[in-house]
Parts: structure tokens; C-alpha cells; sequence
């Protein structure tokens, strides 16, 4: 049986191989996401520095007739996502190897769907990526900080992308600390999401 036999995305976090020091995007974070992806069964996917490739395995598994690009600019990562891909059994994963935007020419099939996090080198990556996105695509970032926040905000409003929404995530998950149940905070995220109009 699959490891991920379901049909709603969630997939918990301890079933991911991670690698130290290499972030996840977590699970409920993770869901929030991909709901603001909208995708379709044939979605084409790119996911801009694809980590532990926690998206791409989502997406694969609910876009079964799609394709999805996991660019990861760090080899040993690259492999990482591999590795999840076999462990759920998604056939439908490209990984490529490089930094974004650089590498972006090298995937031979524009993308209807985008997803990156924001980091200090988004604005190039944004305007790459905006240019490419097929008409009526979704992009979907995330943010951690404010100032993450101001950068896509103020590079979604240069590009005019349409309908955009930001939400915060706000996330508590119930742990044992010695003898006490407590609920830890999930480090809140913003997710930015918007479209280009045809
Ligand atoms: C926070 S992790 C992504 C976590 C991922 N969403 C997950 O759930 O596993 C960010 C990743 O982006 C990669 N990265 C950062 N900038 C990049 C760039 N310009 N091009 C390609 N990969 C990049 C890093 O190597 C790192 O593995």
C-alpha cells in the first residue's frame, strides 16, 4: 500500500526523509499552500527551491496527470527530493538541479502553477517566473518575515499580478513537555497568492 494512500494533501512531516539543517515546510503550512495553487489533475507545477520536496510530493500525488519541476539549486538536497518521490511512489517529479532564476530555461514546459518562498533574491526569480507563467496561472509564495512580505507585495504590484491574497498562518500544535500537554506555535507564515489574467 502507498505510504500516502489519500486523497487529501497533509501528509504529517515525520514520514518525509529529511537531511540536518534543511527546512520543511510544515504540514499545515504546507496545506494552505497548495490550496491557494488551485491545481487541476494536469497541473504543470514549478516549485522554486523544492528542500525536502514536501510540495512536490503533495502535488504529484494530486496532479496524477500533471507534471511538476522541483528546482533545487543544492545537490545533495536534489537527491533528498528524489528520495521522497520514491518513498511515495510520485512518478511525475522532474528535478532540476540549479539556481533560480538561472536554470529556469533549461525546463522546456512553461508552468500554470508556481510556488517559491520568499527570500532576498525573490525579485528576479518573480519577474522570471511571472514571464514565463502561462495566462490565467496562479503563483503562490511564502514569506516569514516582513520584510519577505514587502518584497513580494511590492514585486506582485509591479507586475499588476491580479486577485491577490495574503493570509497569516497562525498554528498551534499540542506537545508533551515533561509531564504537561502544551500547544507550540508553528513559526507563522504569509502566504501570497495572486494570478495572471489572459
Ligand atoms: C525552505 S527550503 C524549502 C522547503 C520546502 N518547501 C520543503 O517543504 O521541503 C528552501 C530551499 O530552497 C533552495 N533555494 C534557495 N534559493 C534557491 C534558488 N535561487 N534556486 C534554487 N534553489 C534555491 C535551498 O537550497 C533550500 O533547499
Amino acid at each position: 500500500m502507498s505510504l500516502w494512500p489519500f486523497i487529501t494533501p497533509g501528509i504529517p512531516d515525520r514520514l518525509f526523509e529529511r537531511l540536518p539543517g534543511i527546512p520543511l515546510t510544515k504540514r499545515e503550512i504546507r496545506v494552505l499552500l497548495i490550496s491557494a495553487l488551485r491545481l487541476r489533475k494536469d497541473s504543470v507545477l514549478w516549485d522554486i527551491g523544492a528542500g525536502t520536496g514536501t510540495i512536490p510530493v503533495e502535488c504529484g500525488l494530486l496532479c496524477p496527470e500533471g507534471r511538476i519541476f522541483a528546482i533545487e539549486r543544492d545537490n545533495e538536497v536534489a537527491s533528498l527530493i528524489r528520495e521522497n518521490c520514491d518513498r511515495f511512489s510520485v512518478p511525475n517529479v522532474e528535478v532540476i538541479e540549479g539556481n533560480a532564476p538561472e536554470c529556469l530555461d533549461r525546463i522546456s514546459v512553461r508552468p500554470h502553477r508556481v510556488c517559491f518562498e520568499g527570500g532576498k533574491s525573490l525579485k528576479p526569480i518573480l519577474e522570471a517566473v511571472w514571464n514565463l507563467l502561462l495566462p490565467d496561472g496562479r503563483i503562490v509564495a511564502t514569506a516569514g518575515s516582513l520584510e519577505s512580505l514587502y518584497l513580494l507585495s511590492e514585486g506582485f504590484a509591479q507586475l499588476q499580478v491580479r486577485n491577490i491574497e495574503v493570509v497569516q498562518s497562525g498554528v498551534n500544535r499540542l506537545e508533551t513537555r515533561g509531564n504537561n500537554q502544551v500547544l507550540a506555535a508553528v513559526d507563522p507564515m504569509f502566504i501570497i497568492s495572486g494570478e495572471k489574467l489572459s
